[in-house]
């Protein structure tokens, strides 16, 4: 348990002065309630004596009186520090998790749903914060209250304590038996509530796909069976601790009878005074708390532990590649050429692509092509880094890709991708979003130019509000094309030394696609662009094209020499064109 808690070491030191205060406070609390006894016990051997006059009862009233505000403040003391510094502790974590998972490859959330990612994110790190606040209340009151409770009462009649204290064993005995139990199923609540977060999330991000299909009962279905699922995983936990808690008090129940049987014969017997009996039924009362509080205890640590480990496991993941933040400004502008020698890639032991050579000179376009499935994204994927080779070498000016950092490299990129993800934001800030801090500085004119070279001008104008019309969530929705254009604007913006183009106009006529990418070509004089397309006309103008087939290159060379060749991009030239003649003639 310790050692999965040393996880928090850093967080609890940042924060060691809310816990000492509250901590002081805490015992202020609990040190205050130990006294009232004390005083009930004066006012009643008062009381019991007979003769008695309001003046004695003044003094330990005002006393206790006193006392009730002291508590009253330690109260608040120790709330205000701890579960302040445990909510600063959770924010912390909350933000050290989201950043290292910014740093994860591709590889890690293939493996990892992200319902149950999120749910570590959410409901893993409550738990966490409920074991830095309520479970150090709860073990502090366990073992302090305890053992303070225990001291007094066997100063003030040790045999009668004795006697007292014989079912407390059996609830220590208990608590920790059952403790191991309750860490296991509480594992097993936070898995099936993991499922049912990953089940919620893949249904809604494919809802329009499941309706199209109608196949929302299947969902609904399969989201119920989670939900029991849930739902029996908590009522197996609801089980025992329900089993724990009665039982609990039940033994403490026997502490109060034990007291009654042998206090009340030593009452009678004059070997104890009414106000000491008064005042050690408080004691035993008082301990029920901290005998639950050890139960509580051992079920807020399991549950946090658990929820650690969960966490943990995220924060141990290795970044897909190491970041030097030293060699983050070292890539030069992209000046003369990127080589790849020999190049393959792998995607869990499957090789999808080899044997891959070919030379990218800085200022010139290459155009790639092949079936689906043949390897064009993940060629890019090389290029950007987001997969390491698994033989061969990429250098870009002669450096190899391993010294160079990730990120830096990156930077040397503008990649339009496939799908064209935009955040739910204003059209504006979705196409210069790979500007960063330059943003201000950006002339409406530049970005006229862009919007004009993407195509999107026409869109612009239907829209209510032009460029600031929100997207996603928040506001309309755009079509497939609309999305490409606004990818393309977003890519083009930055003006960046390498363009990567992948299937990104699939969405858009052959026309408007060709009307786009003539303008792309002129702003990118001198740049380098690398362009994927299933169309031939998109890809002849480049300075070298290369088809890809089944992870291989067959063939490169220009379009005029490709042409010549009897090869899968003549083939798919001449079925275009007759397709296009075809359409012509209709
Ligand atoms: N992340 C991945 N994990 C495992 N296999 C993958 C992954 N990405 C792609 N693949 C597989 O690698 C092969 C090449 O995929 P890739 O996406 O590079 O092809 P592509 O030529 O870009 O296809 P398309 O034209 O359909 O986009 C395919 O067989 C694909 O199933």
């Amino acid at each position: 348990m310790l050692k999965t808690y040393s996880a928090l070491a850093p967080y609890l030191k940042r924060h060691r002065l809310s816990y000492l205060f509250g901590l002081i406070s805490l015992i202020i609390t609990s040190g205050g309630q130990l006294f009232i006894p004390q005083y009930i016990k004066r006012m009643v051997d008062t009381i019991a004596q007979g003769s008695f006059s309001p003046a004695d009862l003044m003094r330990p009233l005002v006393f206790m009186v006193l006392l009730a505000l002291v508590i009253g403040i330690g109260r608040f003391g120790w709330r205000f520090w701890l579960h302040g510094a445990a909510r600063r502790i959770e924010t912390e974590l909350r933000a050290d998790l989201f950043s290292h998972m910014t740093l994860l490859g591709d590889s890690y959330y293939q493996n990892h749903n992200t319902g149950d990612l999120m749910a570590r994110g959410t409901h893993d790190l409550h738990q966490i914060r409920m074991a830095t606040s309520m479970g150090l209340v709860a073990f502090f009151d366990g073992v302090f209250m305890t053992i303070a409770i225990l001291v007094i009462m066997l100063e003030q009649n040790s045999e009668l304590a004795l006697f007292t204290i014989i079912p407390l064993p059996f609830i220590t005995v208990l608590v920790l038996g059952l403790g191991k139990a309750i860490g296991s199923l509480f594992r097993a609540v936070q898995e099936s509530f993991s499922r049912l977060s990953g089940q919620s999330q893949e249904t809604f991000a494919n809802l329009k796909l499941i309706q199209g299909f109608v196949k929302e009962q299947y969902f609904i279905k399969r989201f119920a069976d989670a939900n029991d699922q849930y739902q029996i995983q908590n009522l197996r936990l609801i089980q025992v601790w329900g089993f724990l808690f009665p039982l609990v008090t039940f033994l403490s129940g026997l502490t109060t009878l034990i007291l009654l049987w042998v206090g009340g014969g030593k009452v009678i017997s004059g070997s104890l005074s009414p106000g000491e009996f008064v005042a050690t039924l408080n004691y035993l009362q008082m301990l029920i708390w901290p005998m639950l509080g050890a139960g509580f205890t051992v079920n807020l640590l399991q549950r946090g532990k658990t929820s650690l480990i969960r966490v943990q496991e995220i924060m141990n993941a290795a970044p897909e590649f190491t970041t030097d933040e030293g060699l983050l400004d070292e890539c030069k502008p992209f000046s003369q050429s990127m080589v790849l020698s020999k190049v393959c890639a792998e995607y869990n032991e499957t090789r999808v692509l080899s044997d891959i050579s070919v030379s990218i000179n800085a200022g010139e376009t290459l155009g790639v092509l092949g079936p689906t499935g043949s390897g064009k994204t993940t060629l890019i994927r090389l290029l950007l880094r987001l997969v390491e080779p698994c033989d061969g070498e990429i250098t870009i000016d002669s450096t190899p890709y391993g010294n160079v950092e990730p990120r830096s490299l990156r930077k040397r990129f503008g990649y339009v991708s496939q799908d064209s993800f935009l955040f739910s934001d204003s059209i504006r800030n979705n196409i210069l979003f790979s500007l960063g801090e330059e943003r201000g500085s950006v002339s409406e004119e530049h970005i006229n130019k862009i919007i004009a070279i993407s195509g999107l001008q026409q869109d612009l104008d239907q829209f209510p509000e032009g460029i600031e019309t929100q997207i996603g969530e928040r506001g309309i929705s755009v079509s497939g094309g609309q999305k490409q254009r606004i990818a393309i604007a977003r890519g083009l913006m930055s003006n960046p030394d390498i363009l990567i183009l992948d299937d990104s106009l699939s969405a858009v006529d052959a026309q408007t696609e060709e009307h786009i990418l003539s303008h792309i070509m002129a702003i990118r004089r001198g740049k380098t662009t690398i362009m994927i397309s299933h169309r031939v006309n998109a890809l002849r103008l480049s300075d070298t094209i290369i088809v890809l087939e089944q992870g291989t290159i067959t063939h490169q060379g220009s379009h005029a020499e490709l042409l010549r060749k009897d090869c899968y991009y003549r083939d798919i030239y001449n079925l275009q064109q007759s397709e296009d003649d075809t359409e012509a003639q209709l």
